[in-house]
């Protein structure tokens, strides 16, 4: 279930260039319903990456909005994007990016150090989430020896750690085999049924296809 109200995104007229003379994608509307799964899908370089960055407020738009809860993020300062970010989004990128020096416990905990919620009953909730995503291996123990498959469930925890509204996930299962991936998959679009708002980036046209819906980001492939 998913922690506090569920939550509306809303692009509004959308451009993005990182240089002016060259939009990657322009006027784009969209609006991500909560207990939805969204794909985003394109061709390489179409800019699936950069609209999931925009929607976590890493990036801001070269004009038009993104509203975020019916809040506009333009009106933001940094600090409350970074409040925002930390109270309704979790993370998952194509690598697990765990940090080498922490436990396996401590890296899923923390997103929650930032949120204010690392207390005894975090802690729990953080085990929960690595056995149910099979994660075995003693959680005291630094991520360095566990497979890409591994190290991608213990980041999925670290998403999902605190019940966020929203998950964005870039490339999830990009680097994973197939066990893995239908792990990592099959709990995106579960938590989306369970009311969050989920957008994943992906190539894989047959796993988008599993989403409530799809947006293709940029132009279509050249025939
Ligand atoms: N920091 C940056 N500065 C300038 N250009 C960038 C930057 N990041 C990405 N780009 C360019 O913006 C375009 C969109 O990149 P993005 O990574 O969003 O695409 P993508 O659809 O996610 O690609 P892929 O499927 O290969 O991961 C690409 O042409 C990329 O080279």
């Amino acid at each position: 279930m998913v922690r506090g109200r569920q939550v509306v995104i809303e692009l509004t007229d959308l451009t993005f260039a990182y240089s002016v003379a060259d939009p990657i994608f322009a006027g784009l509307d969209h609006r991500f319903e909560p207990g939805t799964s969204t794909a985003l899908v394109g061709r390489s370089g179409s800019g699936k990456s950069t609209l999931l960055y925009l929607i976590g407020l890493m990036l801001s738009p070269t004009s038009g909005n993104i509203a975020i809860d019916g809040i506009a993020a333009d009106a933001l300062a940094d600090w409350q994007r970074a409040e925002m970010r930390a109270r309704l989004m979790g993370f998952v990128f194509q690598d697990a990016l765990l940090d080498p020096a922490r436990s396996i416990i401590d890296n899923v905990l923390e997103g929650a150090l930032y949120n204010d919620v690392a207390g005894g009953d975090t802690r729990e909730e953080a085990l929960a989430l690595l056995s149910r995503f099979g994660v075995t291996v003693d959680s005291e123990r630094r991520p360095g020896q566990l497979s890409g498959g591994q190290a991608q469930r213990v980041a999925l925890c670290r998403a999902l750690l605190g019940e966020p509204a929203i998950v964005l996930a870039d490339e999830p299962t990009g680097n994973l085999d197939d066990m893995s991936a239908d792990i990592v998959w099959d709990a995106l679009l579960g938590y989306a049924a369970a009311g969050a708002t989920v957008v994943i980036a992906t190539h894989d046209r047959q796993r988008a296809a599993l989403c409530t819906s799809i947006v293709e980001v940029g132009h279509a492939d050249p025939a």
